[in-house]
């Protein structure tokens, strides 16, 4: 089974994926941009780069996917592992829908997803850290172009768009809670997914 977590940078997703590690430690934890392999160092040089491209910013992204797939989620799902992904494909979705919504392409958001379907593996659920763009850019000190405010809401939005398209994959987290609370929250759903598998 693949959980991901999902939500705008400083939500306390990688807050919480460490804190799982403990209570589900049988489980695969890995993230994307994934930080093993070359791919993800080009993805975080273009991350770090205020004047990328994104059209070649969203390939990156979905270059770093596709080996993140083949060489890490598709083995463990087979192996019949509890596969738990800090960000995954919706971040394409969300990040990259937004950062290309001034550009050429008339629906960017369906365009990403477009590219993904003949290939990726969707997630079985999704958890949801939901934190409003103000708390979510304090938190991660907006030190890269991704953390801004205004640029956040609109992440926010196209996330909003993806939960109404799927409501029964994503489950739904106050992140403004504390820390405490928020794992808390995160384990009971996970629990709750187990036990339903
Ligand atoms: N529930 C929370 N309340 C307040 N601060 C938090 C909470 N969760 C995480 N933080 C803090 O916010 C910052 C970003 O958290 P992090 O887990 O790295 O978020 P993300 O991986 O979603 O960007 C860190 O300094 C972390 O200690
Ligand atoms: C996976 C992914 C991340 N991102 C962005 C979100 C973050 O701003 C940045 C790095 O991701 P990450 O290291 O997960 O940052 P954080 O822990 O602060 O949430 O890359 C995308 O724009 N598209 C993607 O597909």
């Amino acid at each position: 089974m693949l959980v991901t977590l999902e939500g705008l940078d400083g939500s306390g997703k990688t807050t919480v994926w460490e804190a799982l590690r403990d209570t589900y430690s049988d489980a695969v934890f890995t993230r994307e941009p994934t930080d093993d392999s070359w791919y993800g160092e080009a993805v975080n040089r273009a991350i770090g780069d205020d004047d990328a491209d994104p059209l070649a910013t969203l390939f990156l992204f979905t270059a770093d996917h596709a080996d993140h797939l083949s060489r890490v989620v598709r083995p463990a799902l087979d192996a019949g592992e509890l596969v738990i992904s800090d960000r995954y494909s919706d971040s394409r979705y969300a990040y990259q829908g937004a950062s290309l919504r001034d550009s050429d392409l008339k629906r960017p958001m369906e365009y990403i997803m477009g590219i993904h379907a003949a290939f990726t593996r969707p997630p079985d659920k999704t958890i949801y850290l939901d934190v409003d763009p103000e708390t979510a850019a304090a938190r991660s000190g907006s030190t890269n172009k991704f953390e801004q405010a205004a640029y956040l809401a609109e992440v926010r939005a196209n996330y909003e768009r993806l939960i109404e398209a799927e409501p029964e994959r994503f489950i739904r987290i106050d992140a403004t809670q504390s820390p405490e609370e928020v794992l808390d929250a995160v384990e009971a759903a996970l629990d709750d997914i187990l036990a339903d598998a």
